[in-house]
């Protein structure tokens, strides 16, 4: 059965991930824009991580050795990314055992929450998930539909939210606050560009000096 996208906050929450391999690096340097502390705990850590460790300092912490399961205690998620089977099985059983979201690298049946394919634009997120059937495929539709999204989106996003209180004071109906938003969408598509905030004042002002 297909699994389903919740959006969750992720700033300020602990993550270990166990393993320090290629696999294990692809999650941490996802995961890292969005705020979560990730403790890693592995034999052998590969540079990559070590040097995202450099780029968000404060935000991950190094441990050069085999996992321990009171590591896995506390935690709001684990990833369990070793290349060895039994360990990334008995993180599973611990995890789920104790209500720990889990993510096992190899092998989704043991995941009670899979890693999508993500599409990032400041605020605007997309996730794509096969449910475990073709990681490869979904690379492939991500790859695709990434670029589908118009560079200014982002910016056009973070304005929309700067100016949703005042939009909340101005217009007294929803009708009203639909209709304002999507002037400036198709203003803002007009030009392929995210208006100013502004620029969205002043849409405010015009709606009611016209009515
Ligand atoms: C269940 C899941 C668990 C999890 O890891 O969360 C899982 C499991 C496994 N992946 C395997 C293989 C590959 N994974 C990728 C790529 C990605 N895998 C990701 C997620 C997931 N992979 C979760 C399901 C998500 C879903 O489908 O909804 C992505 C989206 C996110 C990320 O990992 O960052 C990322 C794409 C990111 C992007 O670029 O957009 C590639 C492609 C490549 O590397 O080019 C290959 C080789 C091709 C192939 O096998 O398809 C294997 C077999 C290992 C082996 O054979 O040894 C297993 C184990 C198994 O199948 O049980
Ligand atoms: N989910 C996915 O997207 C994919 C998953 N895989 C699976 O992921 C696994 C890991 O792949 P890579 O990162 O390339 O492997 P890797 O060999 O580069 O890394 C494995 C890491 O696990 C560590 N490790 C092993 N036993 C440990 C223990 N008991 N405690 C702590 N650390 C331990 C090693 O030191 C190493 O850093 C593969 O076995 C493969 O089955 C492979 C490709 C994609």
């Amino acid at each position: 059965m297909a699994y389903f996208p919740f959006f969750v906050e992720l700033e300020g929450k602990e993550c270990l991930v166990v393993g320090g391999g290629d696999v294990a690096f692809r999650k941490i340097r996802e995961l890292l824009p969005f705020g979560v502390n990730i403790t890693v705990v592995s034999l052998e850590i590969c540079e990559s991580i070590c040097n995202l460790a450099g780029e968000y300092p404060g935000q991950m912490k190094l441990l050069y050795r085999e996992y321990k399961k009171a590591d896995l205690e506390q935690k709001f998620f684990v990833i369990a990314a070793t290349d060895d089977e039994q360990c990334n099985r008995e993180i599973s059983e611990y995890c789920r055992q104790e209500k720990i979201l889990v993510n096992v690298v190899d092998d989704k049946e043991k995941c009670s929450f899979y890693f999508p394919s993500l599409v990032k634009q400041k605020d605007i997120v997309a996730g794509f998930s096969s449910g475990g059937n073709s990681p490869a495929l979904i690379k492939e539709l991500r790859r695709e539909l990434q670029g589908q999204i118009p560079e200014y989106f982002g910016q056009l996003n973070e304005r929309l939210g700067q100016i949703r209180p005042q939009v909340k004071k101005a217009f007294s109906t929803e009708q009203q606050r639909k209709q304002y938003y999507n002037q400036v969408i198709h203003k803002s598509r007009e030009e392929s560009r995210a208006l100013s905030v502004q620029e969205m004042e002043e849409l405010i002002h015009k709606s009611f000096t016209q009515s």
